[in-house]
C-alpha cells in the first residue's frame, strides 16, 4: 500500500501489515510513524494512493461508509466527548445497522444493553459522559464500538490519560472480548509493557513502514523493538504463589 499526505512525497510505501483474525494486535511505534495514518486507511477516512485495505478478503474501497462500519468499528484517537449519557453515546453505535431516521429497534436496544453490561458500564447509564472518570469514559467507548457489532475492533491509543490501573482494566478488558467474545481487536499503544504483555501479535513500524510482525517473542529477538524505540529491553518474571509466571518488561535508554 502507498499513501501520501502530499503530491510526490510518498509517506507510506510499500506498506504491508496483517491482522490476523481471532487476536489482539499491537501497533507499535514512535510519535509521527504513521499508526495513526495506518488505522484512518483502516477506517476508510483515508485512501490509499495504491494498495488497499482488506476486511474478510472484501476491499474495504469498493464498501459504503455504511457496509464499511458493520465491518469493522474504530475508536479514533481524539473521540470527541459530546453532551449525552452513556447510553445515547453507546446507541450511536447503532448507527450503522438503524433504518432510516435512526430509530433503535427491539434488537438494537437489546445490543446496547448488552454492550453497557459487557463493557461495565450499566450502572453509569444515565450518567453524562463528560462527567465520568477517564477509565468510565474510555470503557463506554469501547461499549459504543461493541455496540456496532463487528468482529474486528480497532482501538487508536485506548489508555492515554488513563492511570496504571485503568489501563489494565481496559487491557483485560480487551483480552476478555477477545478471548470470551472472539473479537478481533487491532490496538495503536504506546505502553510497550502493556503491548507485549496482552497483545497475541505485535506490528512494529518506523518511518511509514512496517519493520516487524509476529508474536512477542518473534518481535524481540527480531530486535525490532530496541531498534524503533533506541531502547534495550529486559524481560522478567515473577512467580506467583499458584505456581505461574507474569512475565514484564523493563525498558532502558540505551547509553
Ligand atoms: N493531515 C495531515 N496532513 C499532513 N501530514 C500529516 C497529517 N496527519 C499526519 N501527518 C503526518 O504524518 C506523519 C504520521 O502521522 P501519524 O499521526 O500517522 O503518526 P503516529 O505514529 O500515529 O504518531 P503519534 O504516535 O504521535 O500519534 C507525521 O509526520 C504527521 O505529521
Amino acid at each position: 500500500m502507498a499513501f501520501s499526505y502530499k503530491p510526490g512525497a510518498p509517506f507510506i510505501e510499500g506498506l504491508s501489515a496483517r491482522i490476523e483474525s481471532g487476536s489482539v494486535t499491537s501497533i507499535i511505534g514512535p510519535n509521527g510513524c504513521g499508526k495513526s495514518t495506518l488505522v484512518k486507511l483502516a477506517s476508510g477516512l483515508l485512501r490509499p494512493a495504491s494498495g488497499r485495505v482488506e476486511v474478510k478478503g472484501r476491499d474495504t474501497g469498493s464498501l459504503s461508509a455504511r457496509e464499511r462500519a458493520r465491518e469493522l468499528a474504530v475508536l479514533a484517537q481524539s473521540s470527541r466527548v459530546p453532551p449525552v449519557s452513556v447510553e445515547a453515546l453507546v446507541a450511536l453505535g447503532r448507527h450503522p445497522h438503524t433504518g432510516m431516521g435512526g430509530r433503535l429497534g427491539p434488537r438494537d436496544r437489546e445490543r446496547v444493553e448488552a454492550a453497557l453490561e459487557r463493557a461495565g458500564v450499566a450502572r453509569f447509564r444515565d450518567h453524562d459522559v463528560r462527567k465520568l472518570s477517564g477509565g468510565e469514559r474510555q470503557r463506554a467507548f469501547v461499549a459504543m464500538t461493541l455496540a456496532q457489532d463487528t468482529d474486528l475492533i480497532v482501538l487508536d491509543e485506548p489508555t492515554t490519560y488513563l492511570d496504571i490501573n485503568a489501563c489494565h482494566d481496559l487491557m483485560a478488558l480487551v483480552r476478555d472480548l477477545n478471548r470470551r467474545d472472539g473479537k478481533t481487536v487491532a490496538m495503536v499503544i504506546h505502553d510497550l509493557d502493556l503491548a507485549l504483555r496482552y497483545s497475541d501479535r505485535l506490528v512494529v513500524m518506523e518511518r511509514g513502514r512496517v519493520t516487524a510482525e509476529g508474536s512477542a517473542e518473534e518481535v524481540l529477538a527480531a530486535g525490532a523493538i530496541e531498534r524503533a524505540f533506541s531502547m534495550d529491553i529486559c524481560p522478567h518474571e515473577r512467580h506467583r504463589s499458584d505456581g505461574a509466571a507474569d512475565r514484564g518488561y523493563v525498558l532502558y535508554p540505551r547509553l
